[in-house]
């Protein structure tokens, strides 16, 4: 049966030509003629034919946003009996433990039921020309353009069938599986054939606000300010702006930057896109990128300070030249190719996916920067209306400290806190110096032997248990105490003054 709308299809090809041969045919057939029999290709091709197609191209308009139903697609033919292709794919994804997913392979065609009606799928690797029968593009543009497509067959009179009903039934399960099978991702951008795309992961972050170490007055305002978000489509609804909220996170390397955003990624419960704008070629490939970002995402630009320079040095050449302001369009980044000219994303493209007429496609939307060097972004950046919230993460003292060793330690008092205190208040350690001095240290197997020898006796669970906090105990002071040597140094070397 396959084939036979395999020849239907190519039946519709060769009815095509005979029309396009007609519509070039010499001056002297008459132009009437001509108009009437070019428009009769078509109608006597439909009445011939009783096939008709659907094509799911990969990319919608503009080819900026993945069309959904193609992916609802992709995972349907995963559940469908593929036995009609003869080439298939098998891939072992992160989430299918050690089960391979299984799917249709290009060019290769499985037949499918529905409701006693008979179709067939097959993956094309470029969308099919117009073959003839009637073709309808979901969610696309001409089809020919599409670098991948899905092509449902199926026969005229199921047409309402397979429209109203088989296609949204698929739709509907493919949402069902994601709900099911929902794990917060960890998305990043990169370059596949000359295309922005996005990859990702399942993200599952190390560290929530519990362990982020900092004033705990600040953390939670941040918990308020992002459960307000979270809560506040009604809000954004009613005063008419996009519902998204910008946050600069500015501090010291080790600071807890980036263990904040994973933080608010877990706190939140949303996916996580990390954009490198090194790997974008303009501002075009970076509105595609932000259209494929889902919604209750947040999206990520690290260290924009260093990738900055070059932006700010043109501002300020621009404003000494001028004696003015700079305008928004100088280049924010350049990636380092030959062909410099075609790899530019401006300040002002990014504003505009921020809180320009982009910005408004989508919802549910939080950016977080992160810097090393505040002072030195570009005032158009953190103007307010684009980072609501600017969140300074800061060298560790004694309230934080006490957190980590909360943390680090599960200790809440030990002597030596009061002195390490008061050292930490007086240089400017990071946090992640500190974590990395209360990381727990092995013991010897002399120091063990011993301890085993004093609690030789002592019933199994007590003397597991007498093990453990031994070891809690000794951990604890041997890296407060070299915690507390490392500070003083620290104090030493800052008091002195460099010859
Ligand atoms: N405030 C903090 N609370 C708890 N742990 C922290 C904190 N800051 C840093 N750390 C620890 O130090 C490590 C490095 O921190 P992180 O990567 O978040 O710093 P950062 O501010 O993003 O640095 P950079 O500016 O270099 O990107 C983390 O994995 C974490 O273990
Ligand atoms: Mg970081």
């Amino acid at each position: 049966m396959a084939l036979s709308v395999e020849k239907w299809v190519g039946f519709g090809s060769a009815m095509a030509g005979v029309g396009l041969l007609w519509s070039r045919m010499p001056e002297h057939f008459h132009e009437e003629a001509r108009y009437i029999i070019s428009s009769l290709v078509p109608m006597a091709m439909s009445y011939f034919n009783p096939y008709e197609q659907v094509i799911v191209p990969e990319y919608g308009d503009e080819r900026f946003r993945r069309n959904k139903l193609f992916d609802a697609v992709s995972t349907y033919m995963s559940s469908v009996r593929l036995e009609g292709a003869s080439r298939l794919k098998a891939e072992l994804s992160y989430s299918s433990k050690d089960d391979p997913v299984i799917s249709l392979d290009e060019n290769q065609e499985v037949a499918d039921s529905f409701d006693g009606a008979r179709v067939w799928w097959r993956l094309c690797p470029k969308a099919s020309k117009n073959r003839g029968s009637t073709i309808i593009t979901l969610h696309g543009r001409d089809a020919d353009e599409e670098p991948r497509c899905y092509r449902l067959v199926f026969h005229k009179r199921h047409r309402q069938l397979v429209l109203s009903k088989y296609l949204p039934s698929i739709i509907q399960q493919w949402r069902v599986l994601i709900a099911e099978n929902k794990k917060r991702q960890l998305f990043t951008n990169h370059i596949v054939n000359g295309r922005p795309t996005w990859s990702n992961v399942p993200y599952n972050p190390s560290a929530t606000f519990d362990h982020l170490a900092m004033d705990h007055a600040k953390k939670v305002e941040i918990i308020n300010d992002l459960t307000a978000f979270k809560m506040g489509q009604d809000y954004y609804s009613k005063v008419g702006k996009a519902w998204k909220r910008g946050y600069l996170l500015y501090g010291p390397p080790g600071t807890g930057k980036s263990t904040m955003i994973g933080a608010m990624a877990d706190f939140l419960d949303y996916d996580v896109y990390d954009l490198d704008l090194t790997s974008i070629n303009g501002n075009a490939d970076l509105r595609k990128l932000f259209l494929e970002t889902t919604d209750k995402s947040i999206i990520v630009i690290e260290d924009i300070d260093a990738i900055d320079v070059e932006l700010s040095t043109k501002r300020k050449e621009g404003k000494a030249a001028n004696g003015g302001e700079g305008n928004d369009n100088h280049v924010l980044i350049k990636v380092c190719d030959k062909e410099i000219g075609k790899s530019k994303v401006t300040l002002s493209g990014l504003l505009n996916i921020m809180d320009g007429l982009w910005s408004a496609c989508g919802s549910e939307r939080i950016f977080v920067f992160t810097t090393n060097h505040v002072d030195q972004l570009d005032p158009a950046l953190i103007r307010s209306g684009r980072m609501d919230k600017l969140i300074e993460l800061s060298y560790c003292r004694s309230e934080a400290f006490k957190m980590l060793a909360k943390t680090y330690l599960e200790i809440d008092d030990h002597s030596l806190f009061g002195e390490i205190g008061r050292l930490l208040d007086e240089t400017n350690t990071t946090p992640a110096e500190v974590a990395d001095s209360l990381m727990l240290r092995r013991e010897s197997n002399d120091e063990i032997g011993r301890v085993l020898d004093e609690i030789g006796g002592a019933p199994a669970d007590v003397a597991d248990n007498l093990m453990l906090r031994w070891k809690r105990k000794r951990a604890a002071d041997e890296c407060l105490e070299s915690l507390r040597e490392t500070l003083k140094k620290a104090k030493m070397e800052s008091a002195t003054p460099p010859i």
